[in-house]
């Protein structure tokens, strides 16, 4: 041990040396580190964070820091939201179709930072040890799968595909989705409903995909939706929001979750759409088309990311008429 004044210490793995005689937090401010972001270890011993304030490193002491970076400033971190009481920080989803390949997929959800995917159960192998499966490239332990009725045209269809998906891998927070025609896409609202009564009531929490209707979506409240999915245009279009007034109402008029599910073509579509006031989006082409689907999908958070903060900061009004920015009165 060298005692000369001085303490080593490495910091999130590299060595440097600093005086002795100080507390940990003062340390850690000498280091430019915010107390709260740091775990110390003193000679092999974890030191509680609530007590930098008053340990003092000794001369020889060494010491392990580590710094945790990221995650967002406090504004971000303290912005979670909450379906069915699991907690998400991401307010993007994303699909798991039409990439590449696994890898392409498991690298744009990397770069999107989603926490959720969705996984169309009748069309993603997850259960075939023999072929290429998902689980290999998106691992369910850190990641929330959202296994998705897509490609059912009746609600039974969508209800026994569920119950499939429960037994296969004991989700219960699913998406539903009740297809009318194979043309549009469009949602069968009937059918949406009644699956959504019957999967509530076998303790499914359905995130139901639905029309851009206020009406419907409180429907689906009452049905036992947890969370209200609209399009905001045709899925796989790319058309972008077409109906912001919907959208708009449908935020206004609900308790849940409201989510953007489909039609998003690109980043600015889904700032558009946080800016509405909706609690995240789900999107799957828009970031698998692109020409750069990891590029596109990081293109996608921070547009996610810049419109929760646009609706949370408040747009100014708008004005009929300019009004200038360096006030006219008092001009010689
Ligand atoms: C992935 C998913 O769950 C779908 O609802 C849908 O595919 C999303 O639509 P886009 O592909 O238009 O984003």
């Amino acid at each position: 041990m060298r005692t000369d004044g001085t303490i080593s210490i490495h910091l999130n793995g590299e060595h440097r040396r600093v005086r002795a005689g100080i507390t940990l937090a003062e340390l850690a401010g000498e280091l430019g580190l915010a107390p709260e972001k740091v775990a110390v270890e003193r000679n092999l011993e974890v030191v509680p964070r609530s007590t930098l304030a008053a340990v003092v490193v000794e001369d020889g002491d060494e010491l392990e820091i580590v710094h945790f970076v990221g995650g967002g400033d406090a504004a971000a971190r303290d912005d979670d939201w909450t379906v069915a009481g699991r907690t998400f920080r991401s307010r993007l989803i994303v699909g798991t179709g039409k990439y590449k390949n696994f890898e392409q997929n498991a690298a744009a959800l990397a770069a999107s930072g989603a926490e959720i995917v969705t996984v169309a159960v009748r069309r993603v192998n997850v259960s075939d040890p023999k072929a290429p499966m998902l689980t290999d490239y998106i691992d369910p332990k850190k990641v929330t799968y959202l296994p998705n009725t897509a490609g059912c045209f009746t609600g039974e269809e969508a209800i026994r595909t569920l119950r499939l998906a429960r037994e296969a891998g004991g989700w219960d927070l699913v998406k539903l989705e009740v297809l009318g025609e194979a043309r549009t896409l469009y949602p069968d609202m009937v059918e949406t409903l009644r699956a959504t009564e019957v999967l509530a009531k076998e303790g499914f929490k359905p995130m139901v995909y639905c029309v851009d209707d206020p009406i419907a979506a409180k429907r689906l409240e009452d049905a036992g939706a947890v969370a209200i999915m609209p399009l905001g245009a045709p899925i796989g279009s790319g058309l972008g929001i077409q109906n912001r007034v919907t959208i708009r109402l449908i935020v206004e008029g609900t308790k849940l979750p409201v989510l953007v599910d489909a039609g998003v073509g690109t980043a600015s579509e889904a700032a558009e759409a946080m800016e509405l006031g909706c609690t995240g989006v789900l999107m799957n082409t828009a970031i698998a088309e692109a020409k750069d689907p990891v590029l596109m999908a990081a293109a996608m958070k921070a547009g996610v990311e810049a419109g929760r903060m646009a609706y949370r900061a408040g747009r100014m009004g708008k004005r009929m008429y300019a009004d200038p920015s360096s006030p006219l009165a008092g001009l010689i």
